[in-house]
């Protein structure tokens, strides 16, 4: 398994940021999100990324998978320098290497489920791997629901075609953005199960932003980030220690 290399094995991450830095605004305004991060997410490991409002997970989040420009430093996807990419070449690596789930599932609500899960590719003239995909719509459990278009799914439902979406591609990489944060904790735990079944069964490599300690410790690592900083990390996360984790970096007021 990849997971086993050594961390400081380049070929081991799927995504590396070294020095990230992210500032918005000047003078009055100037706000440093993220201060000199170094972060590495290994290849079919689960990462959480955890930390208090404000902390800079999304602008984390948001620079690993160029959807923001970096301040300073570098982030590698693989082999390639993000920031060297012109806004077309980050385009197609969105489009080709890197698998979105979001809180909202953002369907389509004319497609069917199958229709939905394939569009991306549809768009990027790709066919799908045949095998890849029948494997993926087994390990969410949709095979029964491929014909039903968002409006006749439940919300749990819905997110498992948008997961099955983000995978369908089979990424280098799967950002999720508080993925279970509209959902009830059953459907929540569904999809927090079929994220680690895509890194254990499928090797795929994912990486989520949460509030949740529940959700965290799903995950085979837990990164905590505080005023745009890394400042703690657990492996093997359980839902009270990163609870006891987070009590540490958030002040008592915001509890
Ligand atoms: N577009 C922007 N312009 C100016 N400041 C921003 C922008 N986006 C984020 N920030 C600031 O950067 C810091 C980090 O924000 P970020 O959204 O990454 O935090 P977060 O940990 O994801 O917060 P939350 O948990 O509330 O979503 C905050 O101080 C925020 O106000």
């Amino acid at each position: 398994m990849h997971a086993n290399l050594p961390p400081s094995a380049p070929e081991s991450y799927a995504a590396h940021a070294t020095d990230l830095t992210k500032v918005y605004g000047t003078g009055d305004t100037r706000v440093v999100a993220l201060d000199a991060v170094t972060v590495g997410f290994v290849r079919s490991q689960f990462t959480a990324i955890m930390g208090p409002s404000g902390s800079g997970k999304s602008t984390l989040m948001h620079c690993m998978a160029g959807l923001d420009a970096l301040s300073f430093g570098s982030v590698r996807l693989g082999d390639t320098e993000i920031s060297s990419l012109n806004d077309r070449q980050l385009t197609r690596l969105r489009r080709d290497r890197i698998g979105f789930v979001f809180q909202a599932f953002n369907l389509l609500p004319t497609l069917s489920a199958v229709e939905n899960i394939t569009l991306p590719m549809d768009i990027a003239g790709r066919k799908p791997e045949r095998d890849w995909l029948e494997s993926i719509i087994r390990t969410v459990g949709l095979a029964d629901r491929l014909d039903h278009r968002p409006g006749q799914l439940s919300g749990g439902q819905q997110q498992r075609v948008a997961v099955a979406r983000a995978l369908a591609g089979r990424p280098d990489i799967v950002f999720a953005d508080e993925p279970t944060g509209n959902l009830d904790s059953r459907s929540g735990a569904e999809i927090l199960e079929f994220l680690r079944d895509s890194t254990t069964a499928l090797g795929q490599t994912v990486v989520m932003v949460t509030h949740d300690p529940v959700a965290a410790s799903y995950a085979d690592r837990v990164v905590f980030l505080a005023d745009g900083r890394i400042v703690d990390e657990l492996h093997a996360p359980t839902a009270e220690a990163v609870l006891e984790r987070m009590g540490r970096l958030t002040p008592a007021h915001q509890v």
